[in-house]
């Protein structure tokens, strides 16, 4: 049995090495027939997930994230564009061959869709028992899986006498059976507590190391962003408006999409009290609200007494927070000073020199 099958030929030849995955134009609409409406779930999404990475998307309910890591595995057809995993245009491929590709992809699920009749071994055997696996390869490849996850004491267990993180781990385990080249995580989180999402999480950042295993995973949540994917996509009303990786998106989210999905976990958003003072343009005797924003190697700089002292200014605090993404430290400093225009440009000026980035908020009275 193999259970790593050859991939076809590439789609189209390239002279870099294309993405794992890959969405081109693809563009998934629903219903339209039989008097029903039709539903635009996805415009024209184009998305690369390289090979090795943790991508994550990340948007409301609703926005097409469902729809998104279905194409991937086949599960729906676009309306428009391509599909490729590994080289297959999965959109091309008739019922068989797309059964016989899914064993490439490994997938779980926010409920963890085990078999409440079978014990976590005999979960895990599922697809290997599907792909026609004898006894010996299966008994072979399911104790060191569950091993890897952290469950060999559980393989006579039943569902119903596993934790929710355990049975995500069989969730893992058995999605990892049949030795696939990508692991499709469907808000694989969304039910477990913070301290086993982090457990989850770490698990899967581990199989994505070890096994050079690419992960495409769905969320709604940005802790779930922040703590293990290396790029992400904003998805908002099934378009991204935004990718690219994850510490740039935190640190300079450029679309108002992201930005709110980012202050939602840093507390970047304003005190609502001040937030509705907030004027555009100075007015008689006002101060004026400029945010700091420090990442890398500048977060441990005394900075705010360094500026200070060289401006011989005073700084008010309104709010202030420092995070960490992937381990690089990441921090903004929302300040106060009299809105004189000179002292606002000599407070930019050397901000920057400094290497923060500098974003004037507005100007309360
Ligand atoms: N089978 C379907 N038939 C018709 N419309 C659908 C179908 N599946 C999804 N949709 C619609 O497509 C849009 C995107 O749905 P999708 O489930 O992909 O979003 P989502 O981001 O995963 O949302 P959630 O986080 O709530 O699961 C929604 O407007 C939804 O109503």
């Amino acid at each position: 049995m193999t259970l790593n099958p050859a991939s076809h030929p590439p789609a189209y030849p390239s002279a870099t090495p294309p993405a794992l995955i890959q969405l081109r134009e693809v563009e998934k609409t629903y219903g339209g027939r039989a008097g029903s409406n039709a539903v635009t779930a996805l415009h024209t999404i184009t998305l690369d997930v390289p090979k090795g990475a943790i991508l994550g998307v990340i948007g409301r309910s609703g926005a097409g994230k469902s729809t998104l890591i279905r194409l991937v595995n086949g599960l729906e057809q676009p309306t428009r564009g391509q599909v490729i995993v590994d080289g297959v245009e999965m959109s091309a491929l008739d019922e068989r061959a797309l059964r016989h590709e899914r064993r490439a992809i490994g997938m779980i699920f926010q409920h963890f869709n085990l078999l409440a009749r079978r014990t976590a071994f005999d979960n895990v055997a599922l697809p290997l028992e599907i792909a026609g696996a004898s006894r010996a390869e299966i008994k072979a490849r399911v104790m060191p899986l569950l091993d890897l996850v952290g469950l060999a004491d559980k393989a006579r267990r039943y569902p119903a006498e596993l934790s929710g993180g355990q049975k995500q781990r069989v969730g893992i385990a058995r999605a990892l059976a049949t030795n696939p080249k990508v692991l499709l995580s469907d808000e694989a989180t969304s039910a477990l507590d913070p301290e086993t999402t982090e457990q989850i999480l770490t698990l899967l950042r581990r199989v994505n190391a070890e096994l050079d295993l690419t992960i495409l995973l769905i969320t709604h949540e940005m802790s779930v962003i922040k703590s293990v994917t290396d790029r992400v996509a904003v998805i908002d009303g099934g378009r991204i408006v935004e990718e690219g990786p994850t510490f740039d998106l935190f640190t300079r989210p450029q679309h108002p999409t992201t930005r709110s999905f980012v202050s939602s976990i840093t507390g970047n958003e304003l005190p609502a009290h001040l937030a509705s003072r907030l004027s555009a343009k100075p007015l008689a005797g006002s101060q004026v609200l400029v945010r700091l924003t420090f990442t890398g190697g500048d977060a441990s700089q005394p900075f705010l007494s360094v500026l200070t002292r060289k401006l011989d200014i005073d700084l008010g605090i309104i709010q202030g927070n420092v995070d960490y993404i992937g381990g690089h430290p990441f921090g903004t400093l929302v300040v106060s000073t009299p809105a004189d225009q000179n002292c606002l440009q000599a407070l930019t000026d050397a901000s920057r020199d400094l290497g923060l980035h500098v974003e004037v908020l507005g100007y309360v009275a």
